[in-house]
């Protein structure tokens, strides 16, 4: 059943986070009327928030489905209407005057909720100016807390922030969630049942923070990587097996293909727009309108320049993945269809395996990189990494008022030799930064690092995982 009332929910997986999304949403209810809009990309937990938030209050919850009619939808929403707030008689609202004329003569306080609210573009694009007509009209009259969803960040954008766009700043807040951190899934794969921490660390490098992905473990009693491969990919009922598939098709329709070729050549390590239009046998200049609907609209691809770039017209950028399953997905399944279509799943499972330390290194740079920024924001006045023409990279450069700081991040336990010699290469490339503020610290962040005290002695930043709260 797509649309269901929200009084009592049965609750399969414990609430997790979003303090201070649930704060401001308090904050707006308790000063109705109010308009929220709720965005973010697909499976972040959009509909879980609003219905933690609607727990025990009153609330109508519509579900706008992409299959169904105006007149489908209204008579749906309704009947819904009618019993959720015990109205006795027959409600007539068979067109979206009569559902709108009804749900702003409501007095009492009410939350009303439009899931995927973007879908009226296509269904009957009018609803979203009627909507707007009602809420400059009745709304301010009105105890409604109402709060719009969707997942396609792009086309939320042009309804409610976009110049001259229908719904320009009647919306109070425009509230994006954002996947989860790290420590946040570690704590709940740790809640889950995954011991170990290195496994934990593991299953955060393959799923990144899309909670969703962790529903499944304790469903198929995954504790590790191979029993989460095996059991939730790896296998002709598996079902995060058409993922990748589910989530393109839907936001992309028949050009589907294309999106996930452009996909599969940044997973193969191809970043700038030339690259990505070689690999996919595109011409480059036709690439700008899928690539925008990668960052946009589906959100796991970002756009990024180097932090010395920053503020500039940089011809420096580079398309990267920012979401770790599709990044997996993208190479290791959708690459290898012919394979996993046919069960060859030892072969992939194997490539998986002897890859992964690699693989997982780019992930884990990216954790690495948000957490220490976050460490250092208060210190530094950007943070990012860099890279030149040349090919010169530094995972993390900071530069501040007061001087810059710059690491090398790696995906393993470093003995003290094996330090200095990254530390040296390091001093080397500095040099090479253009305008970077002096003096230059330099450092390296490791699972471990042999000897951290000594090395700190001498003036470098070393940081582990126990520094950065990720210690067993
Ligand atoms: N804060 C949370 N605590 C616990 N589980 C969560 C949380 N957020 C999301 N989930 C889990 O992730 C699943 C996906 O979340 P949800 O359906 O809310 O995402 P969504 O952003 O609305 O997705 P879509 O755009 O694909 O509809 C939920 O079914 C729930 O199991």
């Amino acid at each position: 059943m797509i649309i269901f009332i929200i009084i009592i929910l049965i609750i399969i997986m414990r609430f997790y986070g979003r303090e201070r999304e649930l704060e401001l949403m308090e904050h707006l209810y308790a000063r109705a009327p109010s308009f929220l809009v709720v965005t973010g990309r697909r499976r972040v937990g959009k509909t879980e928030l609003i219905l933690e938030f609607c727990r025990g209050k009153r609330a109508l919850y519509f579900y706008v489905d992409a299959n169904k009619s105006i007149e489908d939808l209204m008579e749906e929403f309704g009947r819904l209407m009618a019993d959720t707030l015990n109205l006795p008689g027959y409600i007539r609202t068979d067109t979206p005057e009569a559902f709108l004329e009804f749900l702003f003569s409501l007095k009492d306080p009410l939350i009303v909720v439009f899931d995927e609210f973007q879908r009226f573009v296509k269904i009957h694009p009018s609803f979203i100016s009627q909507l707007q007509l009602f809420w400059d009209l009745k709304g301010r009259d009105s105890r409604l807390c109402i709060i719009v969803s969707g997942s396609s960040v792009g086309m939320i954008r042009e309804i409610f922030l976009a110049g001259g766009a229908p719904l320009f700043k009647r919306a109070d807040n425009i509230l994006t969630l954002r996947p989860f951190g790290p420590l946040d899934c570690l704590t709940i794969l740790g809640d889950l049942g995954v011991e170990d921490p290195d496994d934990r660390l593991d299953l955060y490098l393959l799923f990144g923070g899309t909670i969703y992905y962790y529903t499944f473990l304790e469903k198929y009693g995954c504790t590790d990587l191979a029993s989460a491969l095996d059991r939730l990919l790896l296998d002709d009922l598996a079902p995060l097996r058409r993922e990748m598939n589910d989530v393109v098709v839907e936001a992309f329709g028949r050009e589907h293909a294309t999106y996930y070729e452009i996909l599969a050549a940044i997973a193969e390590g191809k970043v700038t727009q030339k690259e990505i239009a070689d690999f996919v046998r595109l011409p480059p200049t036709s690439l700008p309108p899928y690539l925008r609907d990668l960052v946009d609209l589906l959100g796991v691809v970002e756009y990024r320049i180097p932090v010395t770039e920053r503020g500039k017209r940089s011809k420096m950028g580079r398309y990267l993945f920012c979401d770790n399953f599709f990044r997996f997905y993208a190479r290791y399944i959708y690459r290898n269809m012919s394979l996993y279509k046919s069960g060859r799943f030892d072969l992939i499972r194997e490539r998986i395996f002897r890859e992964w330390k690699g693989f997982s290194g780019w992930a884990f740079e990216e954790m690495v990189q948000s957490l220490l920024s976050r460490d250092l924001a208060d210190r530094y006045d950007a943070i990012g990494p860099w890279w030149n023409r040349r090919g010169d990279e530094i995972d993390l450069v900071a530069l501040g008022q007061q001087g810059s700081l710059a690491i090398e991040i790696k995906n393993r336990d470093l003995t003290y030799s094996e330090a200095l010699r990254l530390l040296a290469t390091l001093s080397e490339k500095i040099p090479l930064v253009k305008c970077l503020p002096r003096p230059v610290a330099t450092g390296i962040a490791a699972r471990t690092v042999d000897e951290k005290e000594v090395l700190k002695e001498e003036g470098f930043s070393i940081v582990d995982l126990a520094d950065l709260g990720l210690g067993a």
